[in-house]
């Protein structure tokens, strides 16, 4: 595990105890089963991707990376943005600490649309997804490279248990194998390295030809143009996940349009 991602995980489980103490699983479970009805994550985007594109557009504030990224900050318009620029999904970060993200702007963006919602978040504690669930969300991030074996199918199979999808994040090949031990198909690789936060779309490139068939690939990081995404399509990706290039644009529903190729 890098220096960062163990940081953060690290503060995310004081943070998980802290939660917790506060308030019990059964209570938050019962709080997720009242939520309202979960929309298809993997659903919506297999969908968008027989017939083009298919993105997941993210809601970010500020990265460990690059700072704050936008000023001003409206998840509801972001998330109609998104939506009316043709986007399948959402994803919203909710850590604090390190992005700025939050529970609400969650809750609010998810609201504004109707599309699934991907809590961006660094999942340590199945009580981490029954709280997703009860804030609404669709679906969960694993990301492998964070826990171990067990963690990670005790996370996987809370998520399973609410009926929702889980993102299994993956930046190499030892970490697809672990990653293909889980039920999820569903596989994102992150073109970020996380000890020095370089971008190398080969991490994408290397890894969708050693899946097995049946998995879906989502190509996350450093996408910024249509060109970057039709250079992934040659290599057979459809799926992708954007948060920073669009956070940067002005007209936000125009740049999704112009980015997935809608317009
Ligand atoms: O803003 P970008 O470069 O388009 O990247 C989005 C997304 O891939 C990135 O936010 C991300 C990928 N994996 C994560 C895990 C936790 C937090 C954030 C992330």
């Amino acid at each position: 595990m890098t220096d960062v991602l163990k940081e953060i995980c690290n503060s995310k489980r004081l943070e998980v105890a802290r939660r917790k103490a506060a308030r019990p699983l059964a209570e938050v479970e019962a709080a997720a089963r009242e939520a309202s009805a979960v929309r298809g994550f993997r659903a919506a985007l297999e969908t968008k991707a027989a017939t083009g594109p298919a993105l997941i557009a993210e809601i970010k504030k500020a990265s460990p990376s690059k700072g704050p990224i936008r000023e001003q900050f409206d998840p509801p318009a972001h998330a109609r943005a998104y939506q009316a620029g043709g986007a399948a999904c959402l994803s919203v970060l909710t850590d604090e600490p390190y992005f700025q993200g939050a529970d609400a702007y969650l809750v609010a963006a998810r609201e504004a649309c109707s599309l699934p919602v991907l809590r961006k978040d660094f999942m340590v504690d199945p009580w981490q997804v029954a709280e997703a669930r009860a804030l609404g969300a669709d679906a969960i991030l694993i990301i492998v490279a964070a826990l171990d074996d067990g963690e990670m199918a005790e996370i996987e199979a809370a998520a399973i248990d609410h009926g929702m999808d889980a993102l299994v994040e993956v930046h190499d090949a030892a970490e697809l194998d672990r990653a293909l031990r889980l039920k999820s198909r569903l596989i994102g690789v992150n073109n970020r390295d996380l000890r020095d936060f370089s971008v190398d779309f080969e991490r994408t490139y290397e890894l969708v030809g050693r899946a097995p068939p049946g998995c879906t690939f989502v190509a996350e990081s450093g996408l910024a143009s249509r060109e970057d995404l039709d250079a992934m399509a040659r290599k057979g990706v459809r799926c992708f996940l954007v948060g920073e290039a669009l956070m940067r644009q002005a007209d936000v529903e125009a740049a999704t349009r112009a980015l997935i190729g809608t317009d």
